[in-house]
Order: structure tokens, then sequence, then C-alpha cells
């Protein structure tokens, strides 16, 4: 491993075995020639394997010296315009279309990272995330994981756990194990964003029936619960909210 040094503001714990970063580009599925992105290559021990599967990818890092590391090491994929390295910070870097979208994200900003992922348009999404975490993700209704995150992502994706990653395949060693996420996007048949107002306002009262959190609540929702309800039913509940106001706010 280089020996560059790590900071912990960016969430740099890097993997550190050659076979989990290709279980993660199996994953992709994706052929020679299609066009990645990833997120946060660090020193590149992901870049590597995508590289050597002759995939295009663009690589958003916001650490300059691990820009210039991947710089350095993969020159000659640069030079060929197989690697495009972008100096950014992901959460502002453009969204555009691109085969799939993979990476091992920096845990301190995993949510905001998800969330901005429905802007992009991809065909699958491979993504390593804490174990916790990926677990909300792909909560069903009524289990103590089941929250805001486990209803959006089930809203837009297909989400899979593929694999728990112990930590010791990580420099420096992590207080947590991680998981391999895959995200197929799903159509979403209606505006998302008043959608995603409903959600949030509901798990923010988690413990009060639905009809106690939104006026006009229809009645066979009434007296349930937030994470009692599927996340089609959150769809039917929003559409049907729309146009009233929340309780308590005009
Ligand atoms: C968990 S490390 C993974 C590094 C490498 N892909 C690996 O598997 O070893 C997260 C990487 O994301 C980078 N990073 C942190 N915040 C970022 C951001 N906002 N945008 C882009 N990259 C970021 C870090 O500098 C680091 O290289």
């Amino acid at each position: 491993m280089s020996g560059i040094n790590l900071h912990r503001r960016y969430g740099q714990v890097l993997l550190n075995n050659r076979g989990i970063a290709i279980r993660e580009a199996d994953t992709l599925g994706l052929g020679a020639g299609s066009h990645v992105l990833e997120i946060g290559p660090g020193t590149g021990i992901l870049t590597q394997v995508l590289l050597e599967r002759g995939l295009k990818v663009t690589a958003v890092e916001a650490d300059h010296n691990m820009y210039d590391e991947i710089r350095w090491k993969f020159q000659k994929f640069v030079e060929s315009g197989q690697l495009v390295p972008v100096k950014q910070d992901f959460l502002e870097f453009q969204a555009g279309e691109y085969d799939g979208i993979i990476g091992n994200i920096p845990y301190h900003i995993t949510s905001q990272i998800v969330f901005r992922l429905p802007e992009f348009r991809f065909r699958r999404a491979v993504i390593m995330v804490q174990r916790e975490f990926a677990e909300r993700m792909v909560a069903a209704p009524g289990s103590r994981d089941y929250s805001r995150l486990s209803v959006s992502v089930a809203l837009r994706f297909n989400a899979r756990i593929e694999k728990i990653v112990a930590r010791k395949y990580f420099r420096p060693v992590p207080k947590v194990d991680s998981a391999i996420v895959s995200l197929q996007p799903r159509e979403t048949p209606v505006d998302m964003a008043a959608v995603e107002k409903v959600i949030q306002r509901a798990f923010s009262m988690r413990r009060k029936k639905l009809g106690n959190i939104f006026e006009g609540c229809p009645q066979e929702y009434a007296e349930l619960r937030p994470d009692q309800i599927s996340p089609e039913a959150f769809l039917d509940l929003a559409s049907r909210l729309t146009g009233l106001s929340p309780r308590g706010h005009p």
C-alpha cells in the first residue's frame, strides 16, 4: 500500500484486499468500453481492477493527495483517456449518464451520496458502505431498521446486500464491518420530491399514528404508524395527500 497520509475528515479507510475489489467489479457486471463513475478512488485498488477490465473510468476524488496518487499511478491510462481523474467533492460533481457507478464511499457522507444517486442515470451501482447502513437501506416494514432511508431506497432502486465485508480487510482497521450493496434504478411514476417530504415528515414522528401526522390521511392508513406501511403504501399515501397540508403546517 502507498505511504500516503490518510485523513479522517475524508473518511479514508482503504480496502486492502484485491479479491474484494474484483467481487465489486463482478457485481457491476459491465464489459470493456462501458463508462463507469467511481466515487472516491483513494489509492486506486478498485480503479485498477476496473481499468484492467477495459472499462472507461471517471474517478471523482476530493483529496488532492489521493488525486495526485492515482494520476501518477495510472499515468498511462490517463494519457490514453481511459481514466479521467476529477479532483472534486462528489456532492458538487455534475450529475450525468454512466453505465455504472461504483465506490467504496466515505462513510461520513454515505447518506448524502446515496440521496444524490437518483440525479444520475445509470444501469447499476455497487457501493461499499457500513454494514449497519446497508441493513437500514434494505430493511423491511415492521423491522427496527425500517426508516426514511429504507423507504426512499426501495422506491428508487432494487437494492441488495451482496456481501458482508469484515473490518480486517481495511486499513486502518475500522470499528465496524462493511457491506457491498447493489442498486438497480426503478422507474418512479410520480414526483419523488413530494413523496420524499411525506416520508421525511412521517419518520420524524415515527411513534405517532399516520392519522395524527397528516391531516386528511386516508382511513386505511390513519391507525398505522410510519414503520408499519410498505414503500408502495407510502407512494399511495403521498399521492393522495398531495395538495393537502400536513397537520399543523398550513
Ligand atoms: C473509504 S475511502 C476508499 C478509498 C478506495 N476506493 C479504497 O477502496 O481503498 C473513501 C475515499 O473517498 C474520498 N472522499 C472523501 N470525501 C469525498 C467526497 N466528498 N467526494 C469525493 N471523494 C471523497 C476519500 O479521500 C477516499 O479516497
